[in-house]
């Protein structure tokens, strides 16, 4: 199992890391382990510091021997992998995070690492040039560009054909900026963010074939029709949304001209405009859900899973008592339940999750969930697909996936999932799995994912805390709470030691904000 975006190598360095670390450590330190670490592998880092002549015994003398502050292991990561994550998709045409990604990152973050590296010459400017991959695109020879040639396009005028395509390619590559400008600074999302880069070099690529470069002699940007910012309508934004649906709509409009206008070039390259989009409609809808619901599950921490025969009281008495007490989101799993009888209880559970202003969603059964107004659905990997689901449930349905590893998860987000089940991560007293997806895929979602997600699977107050560690910071739960002698006590302390991470996690990012 891997990471979503991350070499083997990468996974790997960060895995030592939290296997050797303790909750808090000295920054200094982390970085310290963090190079020994990349030196030891096989990776690219390794290939860098050696040819930089950067040895271990080097290496050691990057801990000052000062006393310093500690800082939470998981942040520090999130943070180190975020800022990765922002390179390798800047610097490599496949925008997967690698271990030169990791000592780049490192080096950019902390100045003893600068430092350090610096006297090798391993400088943040010099590794940069160095990762930089040059565009594919510059590999296309001209002998293999299609070629406009009059005589061919019969009445249709080369130059004129020419001046559309490339007033299309330019809208389309400015509005392609916006919405990754949109999901790198406002969504922090590096799986859409990469997709989106991806949609850009196919384009790139393609339109180079087209013969892109034989257009720009007929440009003339004044007779253009229609230049930015021309129309009111244009002109007037009222929120970062706005702007964003203007930029797909923008995107869309131009690769729909450059895929007509393109058929008199080349089919084949037409269809992979097509391909790119489509693509853009996936990106459109995914992100148009992630941020509306996302609003929603945001301060959701503690969701509830009900089955009335796993309960040691009344669903009514586990569910009102455990909603005073801090749950967030109910989940009525009923598989036996007939229809009629599911309705009438999910209508009352509808009431009381209303009242306390918590969300109600339905396990597997888009249907009984429109019937009840509840918020949503939950589906597993054999239930109905997402785009079924949300045509019973409409659009602003929340609809949850469970997901047993990271390849999931992503397929899960692209199909257009609001929030993930990330699990089982230990023996389930509910349900028996083939086998566990461990605190390992908790990890690897903790610094892959900003889509919500809920560790799920045997989780109890006993076990919170590994789970926490892990990268948590979601859980959803039933046994421990439906079987407890006492239900109100087990919710009150799962739900006051997830709030009190979140807080001590708000209170680290006003300290150290990301970039
Ligand atoms: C929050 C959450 N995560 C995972 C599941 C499991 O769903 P599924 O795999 O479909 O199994 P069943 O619950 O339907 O037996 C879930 N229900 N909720
Ligand atoms: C339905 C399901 N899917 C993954 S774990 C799980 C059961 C969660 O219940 P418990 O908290 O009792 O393990
Ligand atoms: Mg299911």
């Amino acid at each position: 199992m891997s990471f979503l975006h991350l070499t083997a190598g990468a996974e790997r360095a960060l895995i030592r890391i939290r296997q050797n670390a303790s909750e808090e450590s000295a920054e200094t330190t982390l970085f310290a382990q963090l190079l020994l670490g990349l030196l030891e592998d096989e990776g690219h880092a390794a290939e860098i510091l050696r040819v930089a002549a950067v040895g271990e015994a080097a290496l050691q003398t990057a801990v000052p021997a000062a006393a310093q502050p500690l800082v939470p292991v998981l942040e520090w990561q999130r943070n180190l992998v975020r800022r990765a994550d922002q390179f390798a998709i800047e610097l490599s045409t496949d925008g997967i995070t690698g271990t030169e990604h990791l000592l780049l990152a490192a080096i950019d973050l902390d100045p003893y690492t600068a430092e350090l590296l610096g006297r090798f010459q391993l400088t943040k400017t010099f590794l940069i040039a160095e990762l930089s991959e040059a565009p594919e695109e510059l590999h296309v020879s001209d002998a293999e560009f299609v070629q406009i040639r009059p005589a061919e396009q019969g009445q249709i005028e080369a130059a004129a054909l020419a001046r559309i395509l490339d007033a299309s390619a330019n809208r389309c590559r400015e509005g392609l900026r916006v919405i990754e400008d949109y999901v790198r600074f406002h969504l922090d999302d590096a799986l859409l963010q990469r997709e989106l880069k991806q949609i850009r070099h196919t384009l790139t690529q393609t339109l180079r074939y087209m013969g892109q470069s034989q257009w720009i002699p007929s440009r003339d940007s004044l007779r253009d029709v229609g230049p930015l910012g021309a129309l009111a309508s244009e002109r007037a934004r009222e929120s970062l949304m706005d702007v964003l649906r203007a930029s797909f709509k923008r995107v869309e409009e131009a690769l729909r001209s450059l895929e007509e206008y393109g058929k008199l070039i080349d089919a084949e390259l037409a269809v992979r405009i097509s391909e790119c989009r489509y693509r853009i409609y996936t990106v459109e809808k995914a992100l148009e859900t992630v941020v509306h619901n996302r609003q929603r599950l945001e301060q959701c921490r503690l969701y509830l899973l009900v089955t009335a025969a796993n309960c040691r009281y009344t669903p009514e008495i586990v569910i009102r008592n455990t909603l005073e007490k801090g749950v967030d989101v109910v989940q009525i799993r009923e598989k036996d339940m007939p229809d009629r009888e599911l309705i009438a209880y999910g209508r009352k559970v509808r009431e009381w999750t209303t009242a306390a202003r918590a969300l109600l969603i339905i396990n597997d059964r888009p249907d009984i969930a429109a019937a009840v107004g509840a918020d949503g659905v939950h589906l597993g990997q054999d239930d109905m697909d997402v785009a079924s689901a949300r045509r019973v449930l409409g659009g602003s349905g929340i609809i949850g996936v469970s997901t047993h590893s990271p390849e999931q998860a992503r397929t899960a987000l692209f199909d257009g999932a609001d929030y993930l089940g990330v699990g089982p991560v230990f023996v389930s007293q509910t349900k028996e799995f083939p086998e566990l997806a461990g605190l390992d895929y908790v990890q690897q979602a903790a610094v892959s994912l900003t889509i919500p997600w809920f560790a799920i699977g045997g989780i109890t107050p006993d076990n919170l805390r590994e789970v926490q560690f892990a990268g948590a910071t979601r859980v959803a739960v039933s046994s421990s709470i439906c079987q407890a002698p006492d239900p109100r006590g087990v919710t009150a302390e799962i739900a006051g030691r997830l709030r009190s991470a979140a807080e001590a996690a708000a209170m680290a990012a006003t300290r150290n904000p990301p970039q």
